[in-house]
């Protein structure tokens, strides 16, 4: 294939498109003004901004939980709701484990695939892979409740890693952890990501998180909720605690934090 073939591009496929989507709740909270962009395939894209600027409700649009009010969202070029059409599979982290107290750290990652009706024998040995990929091999027959919070995460991660997604959406999965565990977890979603080929749509409030992941960082702000600024984070992979401690890593770190600064203290537009 060469540049002048029609198929050729430089740029992966468009994963997701949000098209001047908006989001207007019943009670006529105006949550999101229109929002457009585009995610490719491979990105790992932050939404970062100040509370109730719109991070979640344009996440559980992406992931098809809430209709906009107005305007589109695609997915592989396809309508959300048609994704296994598009032969892409998706999964949502939220922020809280949500693991079932009486079942085994093993049927609770297995719970997707039983619910898609997948056999057993397949099945297991799918969530012995993404046990494993997080770390938990040994700990297939725990009950939650013997885990640290920082353990009930991964768990919750293998599960949503177990129907192995192209596109993962998480909502501030690391919010409630301490810092040392979440820098962990945010090491080991790398390396997932990495090596998966995942694309990663990813909420937080965390400046540093937002560089450290990040192939791009969205900045919205609230009252009502908009996109303000795009960031791209153009330093070198993999990235490394080193990275963390860098010059280059405390300049991006500095430009977001202007741009959360401004995106907290704007005015409320009319729209
Ligand atoms: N179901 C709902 N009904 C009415 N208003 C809602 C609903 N869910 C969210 N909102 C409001 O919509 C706005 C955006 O909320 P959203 O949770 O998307 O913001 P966020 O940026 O994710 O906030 P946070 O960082 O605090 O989690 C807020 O004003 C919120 O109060």
């Amino acid at each position: 294939m060469s540049p002048s073939d029609p198929a050729w591009s430089a740029d992966p496929p468009a994963a997701i498109d949000i098209l001047s989507a908006e989001k207007t709740y019943p009670d006529g909270t105006q949550a999101l003004l229109p929002v457009d962009l585009q995610i490719r395939e491979g990105e790992f894209v932050t939404l970062l901004g100040p509370s109730g600027c719109g991070k979640s409700t344009l996440l559980k649009m992406v992931a098809g939980l809430l209709e906009p009010s107005d305007g589109r969202l695609l997915l592989w070029r396809k309508p959300v709701a048609d994704l296994a059409r598009a032969g892409k599979r998706m999964s949502f982290v939220f922020q809280s484990p949500t693991l079932m107290p009486w079942a085994s750290v093993q049927a609770n990652v297995r719970l997707p695939l039983d619910l898609a009706g997948v056999p057993r024998s397949t099945a297991d040995a799918q969530v012995a892979e993404a046990l494993a990929l997080v770390g938990l091999s040994g700990f297939a027959r725990a009950l939650p409740r013997a885990l640290s919070g920082g353990m009930q995460m991964r768990v919750s991660i293998a599960r949503g890693l177990v129907t192995q997604p192209d596109l993962l959406l998480m909502d501030e999965p690391f919010g409630a952890l301490d810092e040392i565990t979440r820098h962990k977890l945010d090491a080991d979603l790398l390396a997932l990501w990495h090596a998966k080929k995942l694309t990663v749509v990813f909420v937080t409030h965390s400046i540093h998180e937002a560089v450290f992941l990040s192939t791009r960082v969205v900045m919205m702000a609230a009252r009502p909720g908009r996109v303000v600024e795009q960031f791209t984070i153009d330093a070198p992979w993999p990235r490394t605690a080193d990275f963390m401690v860098s010059p280059e890593f405390t300049r991006y770190a500095r430009r977001l934090h202007e741009s959360l600064q401004l995106a907290s203290h704007t005015e409320e537009v009319t729209p």
